[in-house]
């Protein structure tokens, strides 16, 4: 008998792999090259567009009746003004779908030379991703590029793919291109996928696939536990983190990463805790955002809830539903950081 969600897990690495190879590219090809001005989006604008359609061609092909939660939608490059940028992502997306990896993939899932998709088909693949979300039901969810500061400076950012049923993340796939394969020496080669499958474990492997070992999180002493957090001080709130570090008298600094990648670094020990208060009321966590990451650090032997110990929802839509912040660490320490957040909580409630 095989596993649960065996062929979904297949095509995910496939999609994933895929997209990460075409987002690398891009940054080799684009963001490296002196002809882009400083702070021009539009290479990460290719490479999200395209990437998106890539994966949710092939999810298409293999699982035409599942619905996507996707980021991105296709109005902008269905006007007249958006047929350059159309053009440059329909050629790279036929590339990458059309490679020849020789990783004996299944060929029904449209993928190999002569799988070449017309304008249309591309577009029409990004805008599958326009699912609305909800409680029942099988959904996907891609983020074809998290992290997209992080990208455009040649640090971490990651391609992320989930499976929910009935509200409950079942399979994640995290791309993580510039992440070393394994932490403790930064100069090995970098490019990694992480794959979890609820009730199997977690894994990591090359991008190529090669290399396959379960990771876990390693028990950490409260001298060795150190916080993951955004980069970016406009997405999450370092001041809070600091003072929740301080109610756990930390000693280790926080290791700063953009994107899900933290979810990826806790999952295999090289941190000790995410975490993540928002700056603004008015900002809605996406469940593509956290889904995939979610079951990672679940299937590494880790817990994950928000701020008042509350599990994540992901059947409210194409947001998280009502949680307030989001905390994940190994089991053994969750108890003891959850109570060192409420601390901060009730301590800048009562200096407001
Ligand atoms: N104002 C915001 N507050 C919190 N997160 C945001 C905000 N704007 C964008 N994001 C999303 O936060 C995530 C990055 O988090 P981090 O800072 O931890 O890397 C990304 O999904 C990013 O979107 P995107 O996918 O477009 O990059
Ligand atoms: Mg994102
Ligand atoms: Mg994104
Ligand atoms: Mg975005």
């Amino acid at each position: 008998m095989s596993l649960a969600f065996a062929a979904e897990k297949q095509l995910a690495v496939s999609a994933v792999r895929r997209a990460c190879n075409l987002t690398s590219s891009v940054f080799n090809r684009l963001v490296k090259s002196e002809t882009v001005v400083k702070n021009d989006k539009s290479p990460v604008t290719v490479a999200d567009f395209s990437a998106q359609a890539v994966i949710s061609s092939m999810l298409g092909k293999a699982f035409p009746g599942d619905p996507i939660v996707g980021e991105e939608d296709s109005a902008d490059l269905r006007l007249e003004s958006g047929k350059e940028l159309l053009d440059r992502i329909v050629a790279l997306s036929n590339e990458a779908l059309t490679a020849d990896l020789g990783l004996g993939e299944n060929a029904d899932w449209g993928i190999g030379p002569g799988n070449n998709r017309t304008a249309e088909e591309i577009m029409d693949a990004i805008d599958r991703g326009n699912y609305a979300g909800g409680k029942t039901g099988r959904m996907w969810t891609i983020d074809p590029i998290d992290g997209t500061k992080g990208f455009l400076r040649g640090e971490q950012y990651a391609v992320c793919l989930s499976l929910i049923v009935d509200a409950s993340v079942q399979l994640g796939v995290i791309g993580c291109p510039n992440l070393p394969i394994d932490a403790a020496s930064p100069n090995s080669p970098k490019g990694c996928i992480f794959v979890a499958v609820r009730g199997q474990g977690a894994q990591q492997m090359a991008l190529s696939g090669a290399d396959p070992r379960p990771i876990s999180i390693p028990a950490f002493s409260m001298d060795q536990l150190n916080f993951l957090e955004s980069v970016e001080s406009a997405h999450a709130s370092h001041s809070f983190h600091d003072l929740v570090a301080r109610n756990l008298a930390l000693k280790a600094p926080p290791t700063r990463m953009d994107s899900q990648a933290k979810y990826c670094a806790l999952a295999r020990g090289d941190g000790g805790v995410y975490i993540r208060m928002l700056t603004s009321s008015s900002y809605k966590e996406k469940i593509w955002d956290h889904a995939p990451g979610s079951v990672l650090v679940e299937e590494a032997g880790g817990v994950i809830s928000d701020f008042n110990g509350k599990p994540l929802d992901f059947g409210a839509g194409r947001s998280l539903g009502d949680n307030f912040g989001i905390l994940a660490t190994g089991k053994d320490v969750y108890p003891k950081v959850l109570e060192a957040v409420q601390r901060a909580l009730s301590e800048r409630k009562a200096n407001i």
